[in-house]
């Protein structure tokens, strides 16, 4: 992709569905088409078709049925195969824990910092032979969360702006005093996932907003139980059903043509490669290709 400041983008629209969001409905000439990657496999096929004419690829994070868990996920794999699918901007769809009283299960948040606390996960697509450094300061993408935002008040959805997503690694939930220690620090959500997903669409040059979905108070809340797979449940399918309708209503705006993004997640890698070219690994950077070819010289 070209970065000069008069190019028109044609969005296409890549649609991450976490816990109980494993199909999208309302796909015009839908198929599901497996992509294979320099990092493996997906967690599972991906989802091509059209929604409103906008074209979207719809990836279930986990895999349809639930396989795979937070931590066997193969990150790298799921945001490259979405970047060689040809998406240009990423909206993920997620269940979270409530850290904060006013966000209530049924809520939405769309976030716009994280904290990253997973720890058994490869966070990067750059390595020994091709070493990169992306700023994170601002995660999540302005231009994306703004149509998020606008469309879910529209529906008269109970959302909030801003807000912080803690990534924990699991599969277990939080002790009580995690949870205290999160809220002192003043994080909005919890979740297992959404890192280094985050990290991989910024190296991979996508704009990336997530949606977190409330499903319960996690366990620091007095009068609620603790979490449980059976609570989120519960609650998750109303909330698959509010997402779906959220991500119809933003499509249109999200696949308007457009220029670059003006918070810049498209031409991330512009200040980021620092391996000299003559220290570079050859086969590291043929890897990258897909990921980071608009800055490897050819
Ligand atoms: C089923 S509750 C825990 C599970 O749900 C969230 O996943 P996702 O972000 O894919 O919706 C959370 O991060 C955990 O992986
Ligand atoms: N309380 C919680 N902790 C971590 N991930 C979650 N996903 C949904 N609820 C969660």
């Amino acid at each position: 992709m070209s970065a000069e400041p008069n190019t028109v983008i044609e969005p296409v629209i890549g649609l991450i569905g976490g816990s109980g969001l494993y199909d999208i409905e309302g796909l015009e000439n839908k198929e599901w088409r497996t992509v294979e990657t320099p990092w493996g496999a997906p967690s599972d096929q991906l989802l091509f078709g059209r929604l409103d004419g906008v074209r979207c690829v719809f990836l279930p994070r986990h895999g349809r049925g639930h396989p795979v868990p937070p931590s066997r996920l193969n990150y790298r794999a799921n945001i490259a195969a979405l970047k060689i699918a040809g998406v240009t901007d990423v909206v993920s769809l997620s269940a979270v824990g409530s850290l904060k009283e006013e966000l209530p299960p049924g809520h939405f948040v769309v976030i716009d910092q994280f904290i990253d606390r997973s720890f058994a996960r490869e966070k990067s697509f750059f390595d020994t032979g091709c070493v990169a450094h992306v700023s994170m300061a601002d995660p999540l993408c302005p231009r994306i969360g703004d149509v998020l935002e606008a469309e879910a008040r529209a529906l008269g959805l109970p959302v909030t702006r801003g807000g912080t997503y803690l990534v924990m690694e699991g599969p277990q939930f939080s002790t009580r005093a995690e949870s205290h220690l999160y809220r002192s620090w003043g994080c909005s959500v919890i979740g297992m996932t959404n890192m280094p997903e985050a990290k991989l669409a910024r190296e991979a040059e996508l704009c990336y907003a997530t949606v977190a979905m409330v499903t319960d108070y996690d366990c620091w809340h007095d009068s609620h139980d603790h979490v449980t797979v059976d609570a989120v449940v519960k609650v998750l399918l109303g909330n698959a059903d509010k997402a779906r309708t959220l991500v119809r209503a933003a499509i249109p705006a999200l696949g308007r043509p457009r220029g670059l993004c003006p918070a810049g997640c498209d031409r991330a890698l512009d200040n980021a490669l620092i391996t000299a070219p003559g220290a570079r690994d050859p086969a590291l950077i043929e890897r990258l290709r897909p990921i980071a070819g608009r800055v490897l010289a050819a």
